[in-house]
């Protein structure tokens, strides 16, 4: 239903999905997807509440099955490659995985525990990426939801992945902290990465190149 591949773009692919389809219920979300991601871009999926864009996300990274369709992460089947996949992949979902009972600096931590990979950057000069100053020794429960999504989204500093998906990575943010992530993915996709996102808002695509899949509610 939705098709936008990059025609003149001679970057290296880094995901290519095929054919996709995804029915949860009664209902189809979409059907005969297709979308080929190369290095250097930012991919948004739009659509209204309910879409199936979290979905299609979620299906990007392995988590929710297809009903129909591939997706191959450098070549390889992701059901092949699915540990190497997930090392190459920083996925940050709809909610934050901020632990609530953990400070900022103890959440940084905690991720860099699971990512198996020390905090190369001091956590406070990392903290500071996302104007958390001050804040770094409160449980994050204290904090508000912008500033819990800041802890969150610190780990785009953290991460060697070259692809990023991330879903509605700007709600609860303001206008700074918005400016701050559209700088850092500039500075994500320079380097040869990649990432795709859903957002409600317009994404400002005058640092990076932009791509664009539209799904529909479809009853
Ligand atoms: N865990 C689930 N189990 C069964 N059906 C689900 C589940 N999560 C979502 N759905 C169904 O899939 C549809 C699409 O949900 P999805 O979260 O992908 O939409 P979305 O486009 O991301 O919406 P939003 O903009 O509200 O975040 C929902 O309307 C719901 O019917």
């Amino acid at each position: 239903m939705a098709t936008a591949t990059p025609e003149t773009s001679v970057s290296s692919i880094l995901l290519a999905a095929t054919a996709l389809s995804s029915i949860r219920g009664e209902r189809t979300l979409f059907a005969d997807l297709s979308m080929t991601v190369r290095a250097g871009e930012v991919w948004q999926i739009e659509g209204p509440n309910g879409a199936g864009k979290s979905s299609l996300l979620r299906i990007l990274t392995g988590l929710l099955p297809a009903q129909a369709g591939t997706v191959h992460f450098q070549g390889e089947s992701i059901t092949q490659c699915r540990d190497e996949y997930h090392q190459s992949l920083l996925f940050i979902g709809h909610k934050s995985g901020v632990k609530p009972e953990l400070t900022a600096i103890e959440n940084l931590e905690f991720y860099a525990a699971v990512q198996g990979q020390p905090l190369v950057e001091p956590p406070y000069e990392l903290l500071a990426n996302v104007g958390l100053v001050g804040l770094e020794d409160i449980p994050a429960q204290g904090l508000s939801a912008g500033q819990q999504r800041r802890i969150a989204l610190a780990r785009l500093w953290l991460t060697q992945a070259p692809l990023w998906i991330l879903d509605e990575p700007f709600t609860a943010l303001d206008v700074a902290g918005i400016a701050l992530l559209e700088a850092r993915f500039a500075e994500h996709v320079g380097q040869g990465g990649a990432i795709i996102l859903t957002s409600h808002q317009p994404v400002n695509a005058e640092k990076f190149p932009l791509q664009r899949i539209a799904l529909r509610y479809q009853h």
